[in-house]
């Protein structure tokens, strides 16, 4: 990596970010955080740019590192992507015939079985299991201990509840939000909050 790197958003998620890149290094790639404002709180010691904006963009490697889906897109879809990281924890398991999408993060101890496809600025976060041929939209969120069965397909920016589980072959559309400890049997249409064993709507946004 020629480069060095910023991180864009510097709070809880950005920490679990860096973190996993000193655990596979050794080292910490980030030196610069981009953010609204100063933090105070700075335990990884990174330089403060200012706002992102191109110009940063142009001179570093980029990542960024904010939970809420419709902010990281935003700011993803800005800029050009051709030094935006991928980050994959080292004690993940990824399959040689599994996608991984620019600008997207798989954390600790997880797995992603074989033709999986997880698209651009994910969060695969800590303990999940996405199973074989599953599809993650782009901007999608699969939260800890979360388990996806095979064939299944998440929407674009949609969030899967820490500890939900998906049965095989399930569709959820975009925007759908699954509580913590979801069990989802049937197929979800765009822009639904679903909670719950078996998985029921409670909510359906226009
Ligand atoms: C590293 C990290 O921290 S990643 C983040 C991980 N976090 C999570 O997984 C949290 C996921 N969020 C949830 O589960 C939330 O409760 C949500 C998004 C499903 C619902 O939030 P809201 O839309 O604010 O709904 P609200 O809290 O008003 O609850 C509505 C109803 O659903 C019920 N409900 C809410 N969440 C759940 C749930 N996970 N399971 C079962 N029932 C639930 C509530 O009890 C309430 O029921 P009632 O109408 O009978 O009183």
């Amino acid at each position: 990596m020629n480069k060095s790197s910023v991180i864009i958003g510097y709070s809880g998620h950005a920490y679990v970010i860096i973190d996993a890149l000193y655990s596979s290094d050794g080292k910490n790639i980030f030196t610069s955080y981009c953010d609204a404002e100063e933090k105070i709180h700075n335990p990884y010691q990174l330089n403060y740019l200012g706002e992102e904006s191109k110009e940063i963009i142009g001179k570093y490697n980029w990542f960024v590192g904010i939970g809420n889906n419709l902010i990281r897109e935003k700011i993803i879809s800005k800029f050009d992507h051709q030094n935006l990281l991928t980050i994959i924890h080292k004690t993940s398991i990824v399959s040689d015939k599994a996608m991984i999408g620019k600008g997207s993060f798989v954390s600790g101890n997880s797995t992603i079985n074989a033709l999986a496809n997880i698209g651009l600025g994910c969060i695969i976060n800590t303990g999940t299991i996405i199973e074989h041929e599953c599809h993650i939209g782009d901007f999608a969120h699969i939260a800890p201990g979360a388990v996806l069965a095979g064939n299944v397909s998440i929407g674009k920016r949609s969030f899967i509840g820490a500890n939900a589980t998906v049965i095989q072959g399930i569709n959820i559309g975009n925007d759908v939000v699954v509580g913590a400890g979801a069990v989802i049997i049937n197929d979800i249409p765009d822009k639904c909050t679903v909670v719950g064993n078996p998985g029921k709507i409670i909510k359906q946004t226009k």
